[in-house]
Parts: C-alpha cells; sequence; structure tokens
C-alpha cells in the first residue's frame, strides 16, 4: 500500500451523504477491485450506551461532536493508512447503543470514503482527511427525507422526530453542521443524486487508486 487518500462527506442529517459515497462504491467497486476503495460511516463510531437504561439513552443529544468517539474513528483511519485492518462497531439506532460484540472488519484499501455529520468539527480528523466535501441539501428537503427514513428504518415515531428535531437536530445544525461548511472543498449540491457531481468524484478516484 502506497498511500491512502481519504474523502470525508459531511452535511445535515438526510442531506445524502450516504447514498452519494455507497454510489460512488457500488458503481467503481467492481472496475476497480475490492482493495481500491472502502466506506466509513461516522455513526458507527457514536459512544457505547450501554451503562445507561433505554430511557436515559433516547435523551442522550447525537447532533454533538460529544456524542461520538472520534478518538477512535481517528485510530482507525490512521492504522488504515498503515496498512493495518480494523474493527469498525456497528451501530443500533432503536437501541441508541452498538450492537454488542459485533464489528465490521474493514481492510486497508487506496481510497476511504468517510462520512458523517460531525467530521469537520475534529480538527484530528481534519488533518487525515485529503478532500472535502459538503453536501449543500436545503434543510426542508433533509426533513422531510429524515421523517421518512426514521419511521422507515431507525423505529421512530412522528412526534420523537419532532422533538428530537426542535431540541437538538435543527440547533445543532447551526452551531456545528453549517459552519463546518468553511472547511470543504467540494460543495455538492442537489444530494446523492447530482450525477455530475458523482462522476467528478468517480474521475478523481480511478486517477487515485491507478497512481497507487
Ligand atoms: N437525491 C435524492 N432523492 C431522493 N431521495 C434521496 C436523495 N438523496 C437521499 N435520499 C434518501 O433520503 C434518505 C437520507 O439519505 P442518506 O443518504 O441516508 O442521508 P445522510 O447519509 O446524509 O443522512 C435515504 O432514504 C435516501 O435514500
Ligand atoms: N441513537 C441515535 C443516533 C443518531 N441519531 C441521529 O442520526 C443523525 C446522524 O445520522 P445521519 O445518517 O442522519 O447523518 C443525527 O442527526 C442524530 O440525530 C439518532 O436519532 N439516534
Amino acid at each position: 500500500m502506497n498511500h491512502l487518500t481519504i474523502i470525508a462527506v459531511v452535511g445535515a442529517s438526510a442531506s445524502g451523504k450516504s447514498l452519494f459515497a455507497k454510489t460512488i462504491y457500488n458503481e467503481l467497486i467492481g472496475e476497480l477491485g475490492q482493495d481500491s476503495m472502502t466506506i466509513i460511516n461516522e455513526d458507527a463510531y457514536y459512544r457505547c450506551q450501554d451503562h445507561l437504561p433505554l430511557e436515559e439513552r433516547v435523551k442522550t443529544n447525537y447532533d454533538h461532536p460529544d456524542a461520538f468517539e472520534h478518538d477512535l474513528l481517528t485510530e482507525h483511519l490512521s492504522k488504515l493508512s498503515q496498512g493495518q485492518e480494523v474493527a469498525m462497531p456497528v451501530y443500533d439506532y432503536k437501541a441508541h447503543t452498538r450492537c454488542k460484540d459485533e464489528v465490521i472488519r474493514v481492510k486497508p484499501a487506496k481510497v476511504v470514503l468517510v462520512e458523517g455529520i460531525m467530521l469537520f468539527t475534529c480538527a484530528e480528523l481534519r488533518k487525515r482527511f485529503d478532500i472535502n466535501i459538503y453536501m449543500d441539501t436545503p434543510l426542508d428537503i433533509c426533513l422531510l427525507r429524515r421523517i421518512k427514513r426514521d419511521i422507515e428504518e431507525r423505529g421512530r415515531d412522528l412526534s420523537s422526530i419532532h422533538d428530537q428535531y426542535y431540541l437538538t437536530v435543527r440547533p445543532m445544525y447551526f452551531q456545528y453542521i453549517e459552519p463546518s461548511r468553511n472547511h470543504a472543498d467540494i460543495v455538492i449540491t442537489r444530494g446523492g443524486r447530482n450525477r455530475r457531481a458523482l462522476e467528478l468524484i468517480k474521475a478523481k478516484i480511478r486517477e487515485l487508486v491507478k497512481e497507487n
């Protein structure tokens, strides 16, 4: 392994970060090979809350940088850049904690796509990123997508989504996520299906994989 390139994708919740990263991965992996790329989700690094009862876990502010174990994510990115495999935690949004004894073994690759809401708030992480992308999707669109996703995939009801949005998601977006846009090298509008943006990043990744 010569050099690992880390591409960070940041933006509001439900702005299309995962879709953007997954689309690039799915469209390139066959062409470039299994050791070319991997995806890391910041959400996997939400802190373990096994020591708290469920009624306490629901009260956590999940839209604050402190909700994440960024030290562990930093360590994992360093290990990957040294050619070592890492054990990425698996997160359970229904139980609000990590899945006990479950990990995903992530092998080193030439390009790592790391996606999450708070990545640019951590200076140690920022030092490791080579290309910073910000998904600039209007908040009303993000909210509509979040409502649908959280009901269908994360076991939430409308009332809990409403309360969490007012209490933490929206204010923390303005406090932490939107200002972190200043760290971006590339700002992507129209979300995870912006075809021209997808093709530009894919072309860059092809170039990086061939160089290494
Ligand atoms: N451009 C788009 N058009 C329609 N649905 C989208 C689009 N981008 C994302 N979605 C959907 O919105 C939801 C949130 O997108 P996701 O990529 O998971 O956001 P994030 O990772 O930023 O939280 C998902 O269900 C996804 O399929
Ligand atoms: N137990 C949890 C953990 C996180 N969240 C919400 O997830 C959002 C970040 O993930 P995205 O895929 O949407 O970027 C964040 O806004 C948290 O509010 C949660 O609801 N419960």
